[in-house]
C-alpha cells in the first residue's frame, strides 16, 4: 500500500507527457489533413482558347472555343464560347475584289479580341478552314482563289492571335471533322458504345459520314482513327455540288434546257415553288457555277414561275442523281460507294434550319412527304403572310430545300421510313455547334490522344474524405496506444499490492 504514492513520486511527467503526445499527434493530423487537401485542390480554373473560321461558300462564320488549362486531353472539355456571323456573302464570293474578302473579316475578329482575355490573345490559334465555294473558285478561277486567301490571311496576321494558316479543306476533312465534333461532343469517344453519324449539308457540298462494319470497297472514303484506345473504321465522302445551293442551280439549269429551245420568251414553270411565285432572274445566276454545264448566255434572262406541286417537285430534284454506274456491290449516287447507313446520325447545319423551319424534324418520312406536299401548294402570297419576318429569298427556296432534303436521304443516301427515326436533326450538342471547325481545331492541337489518358482515379473530393479518414484513424489509433501504455503501470501496481 506504501508503495503507491511512491509509484506516483517516480513518475511526475506522466499525465502532462500523455497531453504532450495528443497534442503532437493532433497537429500533426490537422498538418496532414491541411497538405493533403491543399496538394490535391484543383487549381484556380484557368481558360485557353482557339479560334476557328468556317469559310463556306455562302457565309463566314468565326467560332470562340475555350477549354480548361489542364484538362485539355479530357473529352467533352472543349466548349463553344461564342459564334459571329460574318456580314455579307462568303469568300468565295470577293473572286472579282479579294481585298474585300480580308476586310469582310474583321468585325467577327474586333469581337474575339475583345473577349478573349488580352494575356491569352499570344497563345490562342485561328486557323481558316474554307469549304465547298472556295473548292469551286479554285476549279473556275485558281488565281482569284490564290488572292482571297492572301487578303484573309493578311487580315487575319494583323490581329494579336497566333496564326496558323488559311487554307482549303478537302471533302474527306470536312467530313471527317464533323464527325468527331459530334462524337466529341456528344462524349461517344470513350465508351465501347455507338457512335453518331453525321450529315452536314451546306450551300455548295453535303457530306455523310459514318462508322460502317461493313466491307470498305472503296479507300478514297476510308478512314482509320485510333481515339481514347478505341479504333474506328469509318465512311466519309462529301459530295461537291450537291449543296443545297448549287443542286437548286443544278434542277433549275435541268428545267430552262427543253424550255428554252422552245421560246424566245423564256418562262421556266418550277413545281418546287409556290404557286403565285414569279421572279425575273438572269441565266447568269443559274449557269455561272462549275457544277452547271451547258447553256452559256449571260444576257438572257427568265421568268421564274412557281407551280407548287410536291410530287412533281421530287421528280424533278431526282433529275440530279444519277443511279446509273455503279462499279461497286453498292452505292449512294453517281456511282459513288456507299455501305448501308448504320446507327444514329446527326444532321445539321441546312439539314436541321430547313427541316426545324418547316417543323418536319420530329415526323416519319411518310408524314413528312405529306406536309411538305401540302406546304408546295401553299400559295406565295399566303406564305408570305404567314412569315412576315422572314428574308424573302430564304422564304421561297423552303419547298425547294426540304424536297432535296427528303430525296438526298432517302433515294441517294438510301435512309427508309424504317431507319428514318435514326436521325436527329440537330444545331448544336450542348452549347457548341455541330459543324466541322471543333473536329478540326482538336485534330491540329493535338486534343484527342490515341490513347485513353490518365486520369487521377479519385476526384478531388474523395481524397478529401480518404485524408479526414486515415487521419481520424490515426487519431484514434493513437489513444489506444496511450490506454495500453499505461495499463502495465496499473498492473504493475497491483502485483505490488
Ligand atoms: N433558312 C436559312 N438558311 C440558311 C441559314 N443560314 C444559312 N442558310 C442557307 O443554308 C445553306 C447552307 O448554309 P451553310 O451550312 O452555312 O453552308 P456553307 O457552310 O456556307 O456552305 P458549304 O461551303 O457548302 O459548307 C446556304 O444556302 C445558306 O444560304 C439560316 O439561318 N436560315
Ligand atoms: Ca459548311
Amino acid at each position: 500500500m506504501d508503495d503507491q504514492p511512491e509509484m506516483k513520486a517516480k513518475n511526475p511527467w506522466h499525465r502532462p507527457r500523455i497531453i504532450f503526445i495528443t497534442v503532437l499527434f493532433v497537429i500533426g493530423i490537422v498538418s496532414m489533413v491541411a497538405i493533403g487537401v491543399v496538394q490535391n485542390k484543383p487549381l484556380h480554373q484557368k481558360y485557353k482558347y482557339g479560334i476557328v473560321l468556317d469559310a463556306g461558300s455562302s457565309h463566314t462564320s468565326v467560332y470562340i472555343y475555350q477549354w480548361p488549362a489542364e484538362k485539355e486531353n479530357n473529352t467533352g472539355m472543349v466548349q463553344q464560347m461564342d459564334a459571329c456571323n460574318v456580314p455579307g456573302v462568303g469568300i468565295s464570293g470577293y473572286s472579282t475584289e479579294p481585298n474585300r474578302a480580308g476586310d469582310s473579316l474583321k468585325s467577327c475578329m474586333d469581337k474575339a479580341r475583345s473577349i478573349i482575355p488580352n494575356h491569352r490573345h499570344p497563345e490562342t490559334p485561328v486557323y481558316l478552314g474554307a469549304t465547298a465555294g472556295m473548292r469551286l473558285l479554285e476549279m473556275k478561277n485558281a488565281a482569284a482563289s490564290e488572292k482571297v486567301l492572301e487578303s484573309v490571311e493578311r487580315v487575319l496576321q494583323t490581329y494579336p492571335f497566333s496564326y496558323q494558316g488559311a487554307r482549303i479543306i478537302s471533302g474527306q476533312e470536312e467530313g471527317a471533322f464533323g464527325w468527331i465534333t459530334v462524337n466529341y461532343l456528344n462524349e461517344s469517344l470513350r465508351q465501347a458504345s455507338g457512335t453518331l453519324g453525321a450529315l452536314d449539308l451546306g450551300g455548295a457540298s453535303t457530306q455523310i459520314t459514318f462508322v460502317s462494319g461493313q466491307k470498305q470497297e472503296s479507300p478514297d472514303n476510308s478512314i482509320d482513327f485510333r481515339l481514347y484506345g478505341h479504333d474506328y473504321h469509318v465512311y466519309t465522302h462529301s459530295f461537291l455540288c450537291y449543296g443545297k445551293d448549287q443542286v437548286l442551280k443544278l434542277s433549275l439549269a435541268n428545267e430552262i434546257r427543253p424550255v428554252h429551245t422552245k421560246t424566245e420568251t423564256i418562262v421556266v414553270e418550277d413545281p418546287c415553288f409556290h404557286p403565285g411565285y414569279r421572279m425575273n432572274k438572269n441565266f447568269q445566276s443559274v449557269f455561272n457555277s462549275p457544277c452547271v454545264t451547258g447553256l452559256s448566255y449571260p444576257e438572257k434572262n427568265f421568268v421564274h414561275m412557281g407551280s407548287g406541286n410536291g410530287t412533281k417537285c421530287h421528280a424533278a430534284v431526282r433529275k440530279v442523281f444519277n443511279d446509273s454506274g455503279c462499279s461497286y456491290s453498292i452505292c449512294s449516287f453517281n456511282g459513288i460507294f456507299q455501305p448501308r447507313v448504320e446507327g444514329q446520325f446527326g444532321a445539321f447545319s441546312a439539314f436541321f434550319f430547313v427541316m426545324d423551319f418547316l417543323n418536319l424534324t420530329t415526323l416519319s418520312l411518310d408524314e413528312a412527304k405529306e406536309e411538305l406536299g401540302k406546304y408546295c401548294a401553299t400559295p406565295w402570297e399566303i406564305i408570305k403572310q404567314n412569315h412576315p419576318n422572314v428574308k424573302e429569298k430564304y422564304l421561297a427556296e423552303y419547298c425547294f430545300s426540304g424536297t432535296y432534303i427528303l430525296t438526298l436521304l432517302e433515294d441517294g443516301y438510301n435512309f427508309t421510313s424504317h431507319n428514318w427515326q435514326d436521325i436527329k436533326f440537330i444545331k448544336k450538342i450542348g452549347n457548341s455547334d455541330a459543324g466541322w471547325t471543333l473536329g478540326y481545331m482538336l485534330n491540329l492541337t493535338n486534343m484527342i490522344p490515341a490513347e485513353s489518358p490518365d486520369t487521377p482515379p479519385l476526384p478531388y473530393g474523395g481524397y478529401v474524405t480518404l485524408m479526414v479518414l486515415f487521419a481520424v484513424m490515426i487519431l484514434l489509433l493513437g489513444l489506444l496506444a496511450c490506454k495500453v501504455f499505461r495499463r502495465p503501470t496499473g498492473s504493475a501496481q497491483k502485483e505490488i499490492i
